[in-house]
């Protein structure tokens, strides 16, 4: 399997509303990627589609080798982790949980522990808890963590399943700037896992050293895609901002400011 995601010309039509028009994107094997674009812009719709939950008007999608309408999505879909806000609605749930409970749940696709649990599994999530810095939380009831400590333990969780594609919907959106690096700051240990890493945001700066390539979008459209480093120019950035916007890049990071201009 070279490619991980291959999508071709793919329109999406709701409530007679064109959402995705002709879009066309691949993931190979080996790439880490950011979806970006403003409000509205279609990255929800697109990541829908990816995991089968919204089903093509037009085009064909191939994720993981499973080719939509001829092979079983729910299948497909054990293979993929997704750690979206929408989660958080099922904190009632979480609340009381231990945090090393939850990591463990993602083994079993559950939220909570309810078949027995092999001595490799908790080896794995005494692993991911030590790559993710969620060791020093241990024994911690989920209710008193802090929002960027939930993150965390969520894409912990995710993690756990050992999914091929992750994908992260807006990980740090509601967060304090050092929640925010915290939960950046753990994108790179994503990459030392088989996983391939897709990441969503309208925030340049989250798009962090791990992520190689860039898909821009635009009132439903891709923009442009490719290598961050062509991707992510100034002249790309003020035409989905609208924008005039300048890049800069510290650290290996992309910053914008709006262009005088
Ligand atoms: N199920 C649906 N029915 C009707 N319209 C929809 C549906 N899902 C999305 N849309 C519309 O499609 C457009 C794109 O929405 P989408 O959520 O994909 O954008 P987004 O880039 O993820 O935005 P955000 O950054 O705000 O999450 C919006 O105008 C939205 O109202």
């Amino acid at each position: 399997m070279d490619k991980i995601i291959d999508i071709q010309n793919v329109k999406w039509v709701k409530s007679g509303q064109e959402i995705l028009k002709d879009v066309s994107w691949s993931v190979n094997k080996g790439e880490h990627w950011a979806v970006l674009g403003l409000n509205g812009s279609g990255k929800t719709s697109l990541l829908n589609i990816v995991t089968g939950y919204n089903y093509p008007t037009m085009g064909h999608v191939t994720v993981l080798d499973t080719t939509f309408g001829k092979a079983s999505i729910p299948e497909m879909r054990k293979r993929i982790g997704v750690v979206s806000t929408a989660l958080e609605r099922f904190d009632a749930t979480l609340n009381n949980q231990l945090v090393e409970d939850i990591v463990l749940s993602g083994k079993f696709s559950s939220f909570g522990i309810y078949q027995e649990v092999a001595d490799g599994d908790r080896a794995n999530a005494e692993s991911i808890m030590y790559d993710l810095r969620l060791d020093y939380l241990k024994g911690k009831v989920f209710r008193t963590l802090s929002q960027g400590e939930k993150r965390r333990t969520i894409i912990g969780r995710a993690l756990m399943a050992d999914p091929e594609l992750l994908i992260l919907d807006e990980p740090c959106s509601g967060l304090d700037i050092l929640s925010r690096e915290d939960v950046l700051s753990i994108t790179q240990n994503i990459k030392k896992r088989h996983s391939h890493l897709i990441y969503v945001t309208h925030h340049i700066e989250e798009i962090t050293e791990v992520i190689t390539h860039v898909l821009l979008m635009k009132d439903g459209e891709v923009v442009t895609c490719g290598k961050k480093e062509d991707v992510l120019t100034s002249s790309n950035l003020s035409d989905i901002y609208k924008v005039p916007v300048k890049i800069h890049w510290e650290n290996k990071r992309p910053w914008l400011s709006i262009s005088d201009k």
